[in-house]
């Protein structure tokens, strides 16, 4: 295996690392341009020390987790069984993934259809989308904190924030709008029904965390991986734990993506048709760590394009400045608060002051025990 000629050279602090990280971004075409160009080696800009990444790929060969399976055919027969797989899955992984969940097999392969038009435009088009102006609902970019983090990541991503506002369709590129518009709907309908379910695995009436604004809000962030010529040198997606109450990811099914699990790496292999489910920070703040937001991150492939579909279910800076705190009902005396209240304003800040650097971002909002 290839490997770094020389760790020096691609320490942050080696080189103009701002001047390449601009000069790649005024590319506007991501790491697809990269990739179309036919370089066979990577920008120095996405070089991880190579030790951390080999050191990582072995731990996770050794680990045999199944990734639970909550089949929602058996909600109307067997509610309480269901509600406490969410429980167990939520509580113990943090993941899972949902089987039957109403979504037509038509809406999910329109969905990757929309991903592919999109990224696969020409770059003068895709161009126009190109930002990293929070204000703008519907930007194309590569790595949202590509100026923050030491080292960027194989991944380009078209964000379109939905929701709570609707969007205006003509917002969206017209390669992909009415499938984007179409899947929105769809997911979110699976959101609620998995909100309730949430809710019930706490013990809580079932619309709680629907009443809390849960579902209010979501974006769709459509996720381009292209083939990558040194996989073993760089990340898809560094690993991070998501901001938001819980995501629903469709995934291709080319692999990559992976869940940190009792200090190993697990792998969650693609299966056609499941989605599969994340609890985020904020829902493990209002659990008051009943339920866990786990790192994840995905693994760079000599394959591709990867494509995938996450839709975090938030308000972003909810400019209302609802207090988000641990539940009253989760606290008691023997269950004391982990978690001071925040805003969603104050959350978002903070995190995107840090970008994906594999550290909770409820770092700082934990009490001290
Ligand atoms: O592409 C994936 O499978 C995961 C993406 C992800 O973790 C995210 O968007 O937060
Ligand atoms: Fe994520």
């Amino acid at each position: 295996m290839e490997v770094a000629a020389d760790s020096t050279d691609i320490a942050p602090s080696a080189y103009n690392r701002y001047q390449e990280l601009k000069d790649f971004d005024e590319t506007k075409s991501g790491v697809k341009g990269i990739s179309d160009s036919g370089l066979a080696k990577i920008p120095r800009i996405f070089v991880r020390p190579a030790d951390e990444i080999i050191r990582d790929r072995s731990k996770s060969r050794a680990a045999g987790l199944q990734i639970p399976i909550i089949d929602l055919k058996n909600l109307a027969t067997n509610r309480q069984g269901t509600v406490e797989q969410v429980l167990e899955a939520a509580h113990k992984v943090g993941f899972f993934r949902v089987v039957n969940h109403g979504m037509p097999e038509s809406v999910l392969e329109g969905a990757f259809a929309a991903a592919r038009a999109f990224h696969e435009l020409p770059k003068e088009v895709k161009a126009e989308y190109y930002g990293r102006d929070g204000k703008r609902r519907v930007r194309f970019s590569c790595n949202f904190d590509l100026y923050m983090t030491t080292y960027a990541s194989w991944r380009d991503t078209l964000f379109c924030r939905m929701e709570p506002e609707p969007l205006d369709p003509q917002e969206l590129p017209l390669v992909c709008r009415d499938t984007i518009m179409e899947y929105s709907k769809q997911v979110r309908a699976v959101g609620i029904a998995l909100l309730e379910l949430l809710s019930e695995a706490l013990g809580l009436k079932p619309d709680y965390l629907v009443n809390m604004n849960c579902a209010k809000g979501h974006a769709l962030l459509y996720h381009y991986y292209p083939a990558c010529p040194e996989p073993d040198l760089t990340l898809g997606t560094a690993n991070h734990s998501d901001p938001d109450f819980f995501t629903i990811l469709l995934q291709d099914d080319i692999g990559g993506l992976q869940v940190y699990y009792q200090d190993q790496w697990v792998d969650v292999p693609p299966v056609k048709g499941a989605l599969v489910v994340n609890i985020g920070d904020l829902l493990q703040l209002m659990s008051n760590d009943i339920f866990k937001s786990v790192e994840h991150r995905v693994l760079s492939k000599d394959v591709g394009p990867r494509l995938s579909i996450a839709c975090f279910f938030t308000l972003y800076e909810d400019p209302t400045s609802k207090i988000y705190g641990p539940i009253k009902e989760l606290v008691s005396e023997d269950r004391p608060a982990l978690y001071r209240e925040i805003t969603l304003r104050e959350f978002m800040t903070h995190y995107y002051s840090k970008g994906l650097d594999g550290i909770s971002a409820l770092t700082p909002f934990r009490l001290p025990s």
